[in-house]
């Protein structure tokens, strides 16, 4: 079979992202090296993953079976919110790396903002210090709202937020777009539920493809960088081939009239350290 040609997105200091991705939020540990060797295999090329989903050592062991060029996979980790603070993200960043057997992550994030910690200003300033070493290719955030970004020194690459077809962020979006920072869409199925919208099932129907490919279609039709999970190997292959899909711009703005601002994750604004390790 052969994989689809990705395109990248760049950042502000000019990394190139894959622009689809892989995540492994609950891949049980045991299972990682297999979900991760399956994804490599059918192609793809950038991985997402976080201290706080305990399978970074699943990962890595998938990266070094896959003989694959280090700089040939596009690897993103994230601070866990028990970590925050300058001198524990320092350390925190070397146990990640070691976990996943790298000297260098692609992208480390600082995962929530958890404001009722006060820690995440000093969090991402030993993020840029990683980043002004050349430890770490790029770094930014996760579940920041416009707030949070506008509470940090300097401007994150990238901030990770939960985006669906059912949940936009626009104004998010767009404060992001504002400032140069690139918008990864997390939970960009809505964890399976935005698949059985109508608009979604007779726009899959209409192409012969499937409703997760239309999603994902959308997505990276509007420019997000986007990391949909599965654990199944036909449904990687799947979801990897939407890269090849089209939609036509009446059926990008159908999809996109579906927002109900309906999140399923954890609110940023409350999301507190008690809830992820
Ligand atoms: N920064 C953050 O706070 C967060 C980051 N993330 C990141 O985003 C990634 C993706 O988000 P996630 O929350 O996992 O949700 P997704 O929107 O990617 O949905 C995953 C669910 O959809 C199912 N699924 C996957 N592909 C298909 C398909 N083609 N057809 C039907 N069902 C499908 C999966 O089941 P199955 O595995 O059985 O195929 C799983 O139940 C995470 O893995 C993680 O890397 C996620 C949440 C928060
Ligand atoms: O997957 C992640 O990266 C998360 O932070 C969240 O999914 C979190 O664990 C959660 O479950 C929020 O409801």
């Amino acid at each position: 079979m052969t994989a689809p040609e990705l395109d990248a997105v760049r950042l502000l200091d000019g990394v190139a992202v894959p622009q689809l991705g892989v995540g492994v939020f609950q891949v049980p540990p045991q299972d990682a090296q297999r979900v991760v060797e399956d994804a490599l295999d059918l192609g793809y090329r950038h991985v997402d993953t976080a201290a706080a989903y305990v399978n970074e050592a699943g990962v890595g062991a998938a990266l070094a079976a896959s003989g694959l060029p280090r700089e040939d996979v596009f690897v993103t980790s994230k601070l866990r919110n028990g970590d925050q603070g300058y001198d524990s993200a320092l350390r925190a960043y070397d146990d990640t790396c070691a976990r996943l057997g790298l000297d260098q992550l692609d992208l480390y994030l600082v995962h929530w903002p958890n404001p009722a910690a006060g820690r995440y200003a000093d969090s991402w300033r030993a993020l840029r210090r990683l980043h002004d070493e050349g430890r770490v290719r790029a770094v930014g955030v996760s579940n920041f709202l416009v707030e949070h970004l506008d509470a940090l020194d300097g401007v994150p690459a990238v901030n990770q937020v939960e985006l669906h077809p059912t949940y936009q962020q626009r104004d998010l979006v767009a404060a992001c777009r504002d400032r140069g920072i690139v918008v990864e869409a997390y939970s960009p199925l809505g964890q399976g539920a935005d698949l059985a919208d109508p608009v979604v099932v007779g726009t899959a129907e209409r192409h012969g493809v499937t409703p997760a490919q239309v999603v994902l279609a959308w997505h990276l039709q509007s420019g997000h960088v986007v990391i949909p999970k599965s654990s199944r190997r036909e449904r990687l292959a799947e979801n990897l081939a939407a890269a090849e899909l089209v939609l036509t711009e009446d059926e990008l703005a159908a999809v996109g009239s579906l927002d109900r601002g309906h999140r399923t994750g954890g609110d940023p604004a409350t999301f507190s350290l008690s809830q992820i390790r």
